[in-house]
């Protein structure tokens, strides 16, 4: 599941972690983990790269989704916020599993910035403020979005507007994944 910063990831995920019985893995917050985890070497440069809305490289953030994939004991996995990166996306895909589809959450900038300063007032998040949202935007645009493109030319994604009331946004993907795993897909 990909979209930029607070289009509502996280919102949608819970309701299909409820509807559908995936395991729900974010990448963000595997990282957000990592970064409090008494000992942890990759502490202090998680915590910069989320603060500067950089993309932590590649090998931290697989190895902590193929920990968290093994220790579930399950098969189904909603991925959320991942991959970022062309070259998380090619390494994932070759070394872990290969995807089935990608969700794209689209929003203008403008809304997801409110979203994510009325967030920031009780999140407790180093990069729900001003600053770090506008690298996180530009990381998007420059860095994250390319994903979305190469999976659409390989037919791969399926994109919801994600401008509306979180009931009327979720109709929508439900609707998606109705189809997708109807039959047992
Ligand atoms: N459709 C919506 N309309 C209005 N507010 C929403 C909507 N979806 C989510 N929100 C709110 O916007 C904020 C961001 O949502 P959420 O945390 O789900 O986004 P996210 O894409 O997971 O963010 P991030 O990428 O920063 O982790 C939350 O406060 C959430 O309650
Ligand atoms: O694959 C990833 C996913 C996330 N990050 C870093 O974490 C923050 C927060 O991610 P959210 O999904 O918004 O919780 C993101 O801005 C990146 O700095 C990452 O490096 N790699």
């Amino acid at each position: 599941m990909i979209g930029g910063p607070g289009v509502g990831k996280g919102t949608q995920c819970a309701n299909l972690v409820r509807d559908f019985g995936f395991v729900h893995l974010s990448a963000g917050d595997l990282l957000r983990a990592e970064q409090e985890r008494p000992g942890s070497q990759y502490g202090d440069l998680i915590r910069s790269y989320i603060k500067e809305g950089k993309i932590v490289p590649m090998e931290v953030t697989i190895a902590l989704l193929e920990n968290a994939m093994l220790a579930s004991g399950q098969t189904r996995f909603l991925i959320d916020g991942f991959p970022r990166k062309m070259d998380q996306a090619l390494k994932f895909e070759e070394s872990v599993v290969p995807s089935k589809f990608t969700l794209y959450f689209e929003c203008p900038e403008e809304v997801m910035l409110q979203r994510l300063i009325k967030r920031g007032e009780t999140s407790g998040r180093d990069d729900d403020n001003i600053e770090s949202i506008k690298k996180r935007f530009k990381t998007f645009t420059e860095t994250s979005y390319p994903v979305v493109e190469y999976y659409s030319k390989k037919g791969k994604v399926h994109t919801v507007s994600c401008v509306e009331a979180p009931d009327v946004v979720y109709g929508k993907v439900k609707v998606i994944f109705d189809k997708l795993f109807s039959e047992n897909n």
